[in-house]
Formats: C-alpha cells, sequence, structure tokens
C-alpha cells in the first residue's frame, strides 16, 4: 500500500466553504457517522466556520482536524490566565501517524505563544497523545455512584438544613440568565476551572442543538440563600428502570452541579438523595476532593466509579504563568525548564515575596531541573515535585530543593476543572 508522502498533504488554516468537509473529516476521526443532517452542518457552521479552524488536505479531501479557541483558565489564587483551548483533534485512519497531528501542533501553539496565551489546555481522549508537545495532566476528575437507600438520608437520618435556603426548579431559559454569573462567581475560586461564552450556556441548555438526536432536556435545580442570591445550580437527568415487582429502580445522572457556598452544596446533594423512586444518584464529573462522599451519613453509600487525568495544561510563558498564581509562603526555587519545542524553556527564578511572586529569567545554576510537561502538572498545585522525583521526572539539583518546590506550589484543595470541551 502506497502513503501520500506528508509534505503532499497541505497543513492549513480552512476557508470557510471547506467547513462541511473539515466537519466531515472531524465525525470520521470521532468514529461517528460521517455526514451530519443538513440543518445541524448549518448550525454549527454558523456558530464554528468562523474561528481558528485547521485542517490538512490531501488531493483536496480534508483528512485531519483541530480547533482552537480563547479561553481563560484560574491560577492558584483566583487569577484567570489567557489560554489557548484546543478540540476537536482527529486524523483520519488512513493518515495517522505520519506527522499530521505533530504539524497541526505546533501551527496552533506557536500561534497561540505569539498571540500571548500563557498556556494551552486540553482534555485528552487518550493519555498517550499530548505528553509529547510539552502537555501535562494537571487536574483529575472523580465519578461517584451513590447506593441512596444505604446513605442515610431520609425519616430516620438528617433533614436538610434549616437555613432559611430553597432548592427550587427552574427552566433551561432561567439557567441561561442565572447560570452565567454563578459560574464566574465559581470559577474565580476554583484554580483548573475554565472561562464558558455564551454558546457554551446555549449548547448545554439546548437552545443551539449540535447533534442530531443527542439533546435530551434535563431538569434544572437553583439553590438560592435566605436574602435570595443563587448560590448553586444543578442539572440531572432521570432513566426510567422498574423492577420486576414493580420497584422504581431510577438513576438520576448529573449533568453539572455547581455551587459558590457550601450550604448550597449541602442543600443540592440532600435534595438529589432525596428523590422518590430515585435509588441511584451518579455525580458527575467531580473534583478529585470533592466533599461529597462525606457528606452522606454513610459514605461508603458513595462508590468511586470514574478516576481520570482531566484537564492537561501546556504552559508556554513560564514567567507570566508562576507570576500569575499565589503562594502559601515565601521562598525562592531556580528552575531549569526542558522544552523540546522550544516555546517556554529556560532557567527562571522564582522568587516570592509576602506582596507577590517574580519569576524572570536568570544565570544562577539550577535547583530542580524538568521538562516543561511536568511543570503543567505541578502549576496548578495537584502534583507533588516528590512524586515526580521518585520517578525521575523532577531532578534535584541541590539539596532539599524537592521539599522546597511542594511548600510552594502544593494547594490545601485540589483544582479542578468543571467542564469537558
Ligand atoms: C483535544 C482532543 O480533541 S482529544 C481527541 C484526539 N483524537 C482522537 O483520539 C481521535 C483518534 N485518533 C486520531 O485521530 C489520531 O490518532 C491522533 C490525532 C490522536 C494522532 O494523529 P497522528 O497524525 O497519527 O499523530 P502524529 O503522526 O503526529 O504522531 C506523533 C507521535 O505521537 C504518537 N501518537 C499519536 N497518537 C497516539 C496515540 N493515540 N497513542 C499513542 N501514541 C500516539 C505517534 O506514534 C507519534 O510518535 P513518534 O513520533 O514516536 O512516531
Amino acid at each position: 500500500m502506497s502513503h501520500p508522502v506528508p509534505h503532499d498533504i497541505d497543513v492549513r488554516p480552512i476557508a470557510e466553504d471547506e467547513f462541511a468537509d473539515w466537519q466531515r473529516a472531524l465525525n470520521t476521526g470521532f468514529l461517528l457517522e460521517p455526514t451530519l443532517p443538513p440543518e445541524i452542518l448549518e448550525v454549527r457552521r454558523r456558530n464554528l466556520a468562523s474561528g481558528r479552524l485547521l485542517g490538512a488536505f490531501d488531493r483536496g479531501r480534508c483528512v485531519a482536524t483541530f480547533r482552537s479557541f480563547p479561553q481563560e483558565v484560574t491560577a492558584v489564587g483566583g487569577t484567570p490566565v489567557a489560554a489557548d483551548a484546543i478540540t476537536s483533534v482527529t486524523v483520519t485512519p488512513t493518515h495517522r501517524r505520519r506527522g499530521l497531528l505533530t504539524r497541526m501542533m505546533g501551527s496552533d501553539l506557536t500561534a497561540a505563544r505569539e498571540r500571548g496565551d500563557v498556556v494551552a489546555s486540553l482534555i485528552a481522549a487518550e493519555y498517550p497523545i499530548y505528553g509529547r508537545f510539552g502537555f501535562g495532566p494537571a487536574t483529575t476528575t472523580n465519578e461517584w455512584t451513590i447506593d441512596v437507600p444505604r446513605a442515610g438520608f431520609g425519616p430516620r437520618g438528617p433533614a436538610m438544613p434549616e437555613d432559611g435556603g430553597r432548592v427550587d426548579l427552574v427552566d433551561a431559559e432561567d439557567v441561561r440568565k442565572l447560570g452565567p454569573e454563578l459560574h464566574e462567581r465559581l470559577r474565580r475560586g476554583q484554580p483548573g476551572a475554565v472561562s464558558r461564552d455564551e454558546l457554551w450556556w446555549q449548547v448545554n441548555t439546548g437552545a443551539v442543538r449540535f447533534h442530531a438526536d443527542r439533546w435530551r432536556e434535563p431538569c434544572y435545580g437553583v439553590y438560592r440563600s435566605a436574602d435570595g442570591e443563587v448560590e448553586g445550580m444543578v442539572a440531572y437527568r432521570c432513566d426510567d428502570t422498574w423492577g420486576d415487582a414493580k420497584q422504581p429502580l431510577n438513576t438520576a445522572t448529573v449533568l453539572g452541579l455547581m455551587t459558590v457556598t457550601p450550604a448550597a452544596e449541602r442543600a443540592l446533594w440532600y435534595y438529589l438523595c432525596s428523590i422518590d423512586w430515585v435509588v441511584r444518584v451518579k455525580s458527575g464529573w467531580r473534583s478529585p476532593d470533592d466533599v461529597l462522599p462525606l457528606l452522606l451519613p454513610d459514605p461508603r453509600a458513595a462508590r468511586l466509579t470514574t478516576q481520570a487525568d482531566w484537564l492537561w495544561l501546556r504552559l508556554l510563558d513560564v514567567a507570566r504563568a508562576m507570576e500569575a498564581r499565589s503562594y502559601p509562603s515565601a521562598g525562592e526555587l531556580v528552575l531549569e525548564v526542558a522544552d523540546a519545542a522550544g516555546l517556554a524553556g529556560g532557567r527562571y527564578l522564582l522568587d516570592v515575596a509576602p506582596d507577590g511572586a517574580s519569576c524572570t529569567p536568570t544565570s544562577r545554576s539550577a535547583d530542580l531541573t524538568l521538562d516543561v510537561s511536568d511543570l503543567a502538572r505541578l502549576w496548578l498545585g495537584d502534583e507533588s515535585a516528590e512524586r515526580l522525583a521518585v520517578l525521575g521526572r523532577v531532578r534535584e539539583e541541590r539539596a532539599g530543593a524537592v521539599r522546597v518546590a511542594d511548600a510552594l506550589l502544593r494547594t490545601s484543595r485540589r483544582p479542578w476543572c468543571p467542564d469537558m470541551f
């Protein structure tokens, strides 16, 4: 079988009239039906075609896809940094392992660096794909399945906290009105969270349909505090499962639950675990240190059913990334950062003082040597330098430097990205 020579394949931004071809290649790469119904294609064209879309073309046919869009990722301490969010990455099966992803990624990351983005971000379909491009897994996610009858709520268990707050069910239109402001509050307090644009709210509440048959309207609940402030919101769907003896055996699956106060968090989980007929609650993708299991009178009723890497980051500007975050104590660290792509490498002095941090190129000798992908693991505070040293991924050049790194970089709560993109 003869393969086309990689350089005969054109990698470039697509023209608007190539969108249908690009979309067909995208669906092919994701093992979906290649051709979308015309009305869905049109909705996608209207919303996506003018964005940053790359394609690879072999004899005029699109054989690879790549899309990036502007995003913000919340650093430790709450400052959002400019991110190049990457999605829709595919290479058609006939054209894989010939460097097409490498070419698209190189072109996108170079442009992002030139634009001044601080990081690039993505959710990886498979673990081994993105490390070679300087990405590291920066957050993880957990999903729990709650066995509701065992959870301990109900007539003999604790009642919903009496704090004057209330849960009300609302419609999609209310979610589009109330959700964005609540989410802005959430993401400013949640390292690893990413921004949502208006299109996110439209697509995720059914106002804009990107799929012909995948939309089923969920139920939406809102928690308001005693003074009427919206402090939490949940979207969930129930199935319609019944046992042989006519017992209700429904599962409620959480599509998203965001809260900005502990009262809202407690109230919404209590609500989900006390809906008649519901015997199982699937939590959806939660933070790895979510308090959820401990909110239940019997935490063992929450079984961990998914645990996986989630948001991957690629630092494009080490100095700005390190200066954007906060640190629990003062200290100094010289980092020798290797970056095979030549985008962000160098030796940096991180100098954390009580009034803020500076990170500048230095000629002082290094305390730690590591790859840019491993600095991405450390940046949000989730990974420990000590663990990476055990793996041989971080090299300690000065005795004790690993401990200093962990004291500076780790956080008391773990980072979390609630979104899939
Ligand atoms: C953010 C997102 O959109 S995630 C979605 C990612 N897409 C998918 O998983 C869809 C199915 N897979 C694909 O379309 C393709 O396999 C891609 C896009 C993952 C990779 O595209 P390719 O053009 O084959 O990658 P490319 O040839 O540039 O590979 C570069 C290197 O990565 C390695 N690599 C690429 N994909 C994988 C993989 N899935 N698993 C392990 N290694 C991989 C290659 O072996 C190659 O290694 P080498 O340089 O040592 O030879």
